[in-house]
């Protein structure tokens, strides 16, 4: 990037970095090609005269808004189809895709439910017949659909879900109804205008037997005139506290047939005389969500990244307060405070970036051994999706609001692009599976774990800790990152084994055991969150750890230095539980501490390489605050000019409203 016209503050910083920055960007995309292939994309989207705006996007109307952002991803999946055609962009991850669609709109592409669960449900629900029909228009945008499964009256709930599809074998076909107000679709992201198919989960009903949920592959609107076909009801559910380009919508049946094959089979089916075919295991069906769940962690550390990038380069730029008589002030940045606000985030978004990709190798590999007919693992499988998504989102949201905070009153500006970010992670909290939701699903496989530890039997990788601390009281305490890694094991273990014991106490005679679930459930959650924070700490240390020998001795000192960060900071978060399960004295949490303020020192001097290490061009990143040259007054001077009302220096209200009430008041 040019140098010229960059802040002085910024010069200075980028040459106190200890480490190659292009190290570090090439660590993060996988590699050099992958930087290079990434840049070069990005570089043709991001400079598309067609995708600037003349008016910044937050001014226009909510249907401006909207038509804006369907025109402007038009050209984005026009200029990535032209590139895939002409390269093969081995490297050309999906999640680069994804980083580009913030350069094209600041808020949430209407087509994102296309990619992110429609194009995913036909891939992974479908046979072999209806991938080869169906994936490939929806590849191609030939058709554009999204995931309808979320009603007016349940979202958590799918069983409880009041859709019906009811299988007519006369006409071989499934006739699909909302029976009630509640049973309306409602949330699914472009559904109201974009989307022309859908997926649709429903309650399954043939030859009079109901077969609970399913998903079905439903055509809502004309491809040629866009018109809803007859017997859908379709429209948008209105502003939200973000996604207000997201184009969320709901939907209703009255009696809309649809072919018996329009059933996703790769799982249960339909036969044409209405015999149903049980699936190998049926929690199959929610087989999208655990994909999404996945990949959220990748989105979480993207938006933490655009975050980190703007909160640090603003606190290198702006200046506030003397810390002594007579001296300049200081950068902010240099307040001790800032820096416990910042690098948190900042190493927090590695975190979530190696353990996202630790949790996708999980994946792949209990897929592949699903797709063999192997079950064993999903159960764990999907404990972790549940907590790693609940408790990251949550910790993303606190960062980004934290940074928020962290650029002052500027930071409120929509301008800056946090607000816009901070609708983005917030609502990652709910969908996709609500988080104290998530956080119960975690707990009920802690739980049976638990019972494996009574029984003595060999537990799974992710909680075989729970057998190596379920005697000790409380677990010798070591001021390494060896012993944080086991005191957080060892939190995790005594609050399952109390959990455990709290459902037993509630257990009364003639108490039910779902019950004593409710009332034991502030402790299932919190023994689920210790169980995702050890899982957090020990797998982020050892990726950080590997990671850290593949590069040039200089930057692997950072990445350990952001790993260590994030393990003390969360043993100085958490001393309670330590206290509680471990042996650590106030001692030791004096040298935590110290250790904690060591880290920080030592990291500030690379804060700024760091964040240009996440290599967000400005034209994503869109904020005043966190542009590359770090022009941050002139940028906010020059976004206020282009409010519509600095276009006329008197506005007609004051004719219409405010002159009047002043002449009322001389009266
Ligand atoms: C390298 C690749 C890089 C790619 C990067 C790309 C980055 C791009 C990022 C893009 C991001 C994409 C974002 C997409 C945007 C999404 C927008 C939001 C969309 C939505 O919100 S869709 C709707 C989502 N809805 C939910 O999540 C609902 C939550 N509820 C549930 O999941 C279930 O109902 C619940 C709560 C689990 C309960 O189900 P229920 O049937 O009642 O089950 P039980 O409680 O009775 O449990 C029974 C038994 O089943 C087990 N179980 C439950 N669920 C599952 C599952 N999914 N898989 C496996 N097993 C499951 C459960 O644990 C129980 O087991 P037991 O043994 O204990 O009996
Ligand atoms: C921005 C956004 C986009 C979305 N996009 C889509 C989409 O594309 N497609 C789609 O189908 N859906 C979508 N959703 C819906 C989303 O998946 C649901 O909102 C989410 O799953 C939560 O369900 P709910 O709204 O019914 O909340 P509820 O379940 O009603 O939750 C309300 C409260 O009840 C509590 N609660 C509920 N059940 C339990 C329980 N068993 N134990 C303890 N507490 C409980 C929750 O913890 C929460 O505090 C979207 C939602 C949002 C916000």
């Amino acid at each position: 990037m040019a140098e010229h016209n960059v802040c002085v503050e910024l010069v200075r910083e980028r040459q106190k970095c200890t480490f190659e920055v292009q190290e570090l960007i090439h660590l993060i995309d996988g590699g050099i090609t992958a930087t290079e292939e990434r840049r070069e994309v990005e570089n043709v989207v991001c400079t598309d005269p067609r995708i600037k705006d003349v008016v910044p996007e937050e001014y226009l109307s909510h249907k401006e808004r909207y038509e804006n952002a369907i025109r402007k991803n038009c050209i984005l999946q026009e200029i990535l189809k032209k590139y895939t055609e002409k390269r093969t962009w081995d490297n050309f991850r999906p999640s680069n895709k994804y980083r580009i669609s913030s350069g094209v709109v600041k808020d949430i592409s209407p087509f994102m439910l296309h990619t992110g669960m429609f194009i995913p449900t036909l891939v992974n629900q479908s046979d072999d017949e209806q991938k080869a029909k169906w994936v490939p228009k929806a590849m191609s945008m030939e058709i554009i659909g999204t995931y309808a499964q979320t009603e007016l009256g349940h979202g958590s709930f799918i069983r409880g879900l009041e859709t019906t599809a009811t299988y007519d074998p006369n006409t071989e076909e499934f006739v699909l109804n909302t029976p009630n107000l509640t049973s309306y679709k409602w949330w699914p992201g472009g559904l109201a205008h974009t989307a022309n198919h859908c997926i649709v989960v429903a309650q399954l009903y043939s030859k009079g037997q109901h077969y609970g949920v399913h998903p079905f592959f439903v055509q809502i609107r004309d491809i040629e005139t866009h018109v809803p076909l007859p017997g859908i009801k379709v429209g948008e559910i209105g502003p939200k506290l973000g996604f207000q380009t997201a184009n969320n919508g709901f939907l209703g049946f009255e009696n809309f047939r649809i072919p018996r094959r329009n059933m996703l089979m790769k799982n249960a089916q339909v036969l044409k005389d209405g015999t149903y075919i049980k699936s190998k295991n049926d929690k199959l069906t929610y087989g999208t969500m655990v994909f999404v769940r996945v990949i959220i962690l990748f989105d979480l550390a993207f938006e933490l990244s655009r975050a980190a990038t703007i909160a640090v380069r603003y606190s290198a730029v702006r200046h506030q307060s003397q810390l002594k008589a007579n001296e300049p002030e200081l950068q902010i940045i240099d307040y001790v405070t800032q820096q416990h606000k910042l690098f948190i985030g900042v190493s927090t978004s590695h975190v979530f970036r190696v353990v996202g990709l630790w949790l996708w190798n999980t994946y792949v590999k209990v897929n592949a051994d699903i797709g063999k007919g192997n079950m064993d693992q999903l159960p764990e499988l999907h404990a972790l999706a549940c907590c790693l998504k609940a408790v990251c989102s949550r910790d993303a949201a606190a960062r980004v609001e934290e940074f928020r905070l962290a650029c002052g009153g500027h930071g409120f500006m929509t301008s800056s692009n946090l607000p816009i970010i901070n609708g983005i992670v917030s609502a990652s909290i709910t969908y996709e599976g609500e988080f104290s939701v998530l956080m119960l699903q975690t707990a009920r496989f802690l739980m049976k774990a638990w019972n494996g530890v009574l029984a003595r039997k060999t537990l799974t990788p992710t909680v075989s800790y729970l057998s190596k601390f379920s005697n000790s009281d409380r677990v010798q305490w070591a001021n390494t990152t060896a012993g944080i890694i086991s005191g957080f094991q060892a939190a995790a273990a005594g609050k399952t084994k109390e959990a455990y014991a709290a459902i037993q106490s509630y257990l009364k005679p003639g108490t039910d055991y779902e019950d004593a679930w409710n009332s034991a459930s502030v402790q299932l959650v919190s023994a689920s969150e210790a169980h995702c924070r050890a899982i957090l700490c020990e797998i982020s240390w050892s990726e950080m750890q590997r990671l850290s020998k593949t590069v040039s001795p200089n930057l692997g000192k950072v990445l350990l230095e952001l790993a260590e960060l994030y393990l003390t900071y969360w043993s100085l978060e958490k001393r309670g539980d330590l206290l509680m399960y471990t042996t650590i004295s106030t001692a030791d949490i004096a040298k935590l501490q110290a250790r904690y303020e060591e880290l920080l020192a030592l990291i500030r001097p690379n804060a700024v390489g760091i964040v240009d290490g996440f290599d967000i061009r400005d034209e994503i990143l869109n904020s005043t605050l966190g542009a590359y040259d770090g022009r941050v007054y002139e940028r906010l001077m020059e976004e206020a000019k282009k409010s519509p009302l600095n276009a006329e220096p008197v506005n007609e209200s004051f004719h219409k409203y405010i002159k009047p009430l002043m002449l009322k008041a001389k009266l």
